[in-house]
């Protein structure tokens, strides 16, 4: 086993009601990359793919390659890690193995970013540098939320983009306040000026 690798066998009892149970909720999964051996028995894995789900059936011998949150991070969101669930069965035991390529364990503090040589003027660092301990706090702390631990260290510009016809009502509505606050402003400082003489 390398480092980092761990395999544990997800086991998916027989679920008499399928459609009352959620399964394993739609997530990415957090490291590197997982490979994964598919229980044969029954296809339950699904990835989201252009706004639906897919069937990952599972093929006799083949290895299924999940693509996780760090790989996206560290190749600067060039490679993207897929979201999939596992849905409830009426058949089983289910039982596949995972080997998940996370990070060193025990060593917490270390931190990962985007690959220096991938940044560039044009492509710069989409992501920023991450501690370890503080990305396994967030994706602990997300449970069922659709915003991933990775989508917190986003490096975001707000670019605030105006067209034409915005801009003209926006310097019509500010002439405008400016207008009556002058107006407003000569009249308070004459009913002041009126009531003091
Ligand atoms: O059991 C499977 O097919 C997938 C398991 C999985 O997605 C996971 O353990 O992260
Ligand atoms: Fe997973």
């Amino acid at each position: 086993m390398f480092e980092g690798a761990s395999s544990p066998r997800p086991h998916y009892p027989a679920c008499p009601e399928p459609q009352l149970a959620i399964g394993t909720t739609k997530h990415s999964d957090p490291g590197f990359l997982t490979i994964l051996l598919q229980s044969q028995l029954v296809s339950a894995l699904q990835v989201f793919y252009k706004d639906s789900w897919l069937d990952i059936q599972p093929v006799q011998g083949a290895l299924v390659i999940n693509i996780g949150d760090l790989l996206q991070l560290v190749s600067n969101g060039k490679y993207r890690s897929n979201e999939h669930r596992v849905i409830a069965n009426p058949i089983g035991p289910r039982i596949s193995v995972a080997c998940f390529f996370s990070r060193p364990f025990g060593n917490t503090s270390r931190s990962y970013g985007p690959i220096q040589e991938l940044i560039t003027q044009e492509n710069p660092a989409i992501y920023k540098v991450i501690v370890i301990e503080d990305y396994l706090m967030k994706f602990l702390n997300s449970g069922l939320d659709s915003y991933r631990a990775l989508d917190y260290y986003r490096v975001t510009k707000m670019v605030i983009e105006m067209d034409k016809a915005s801009e003209l009502k926006l310097n019509y509505i500010w002439s405008v306040l400016s207008f009556t606050s002058k107006f407003m402003y000569e009249i308070i400082k004459t009913l002041c000026v009126n009531s003091l003489t």
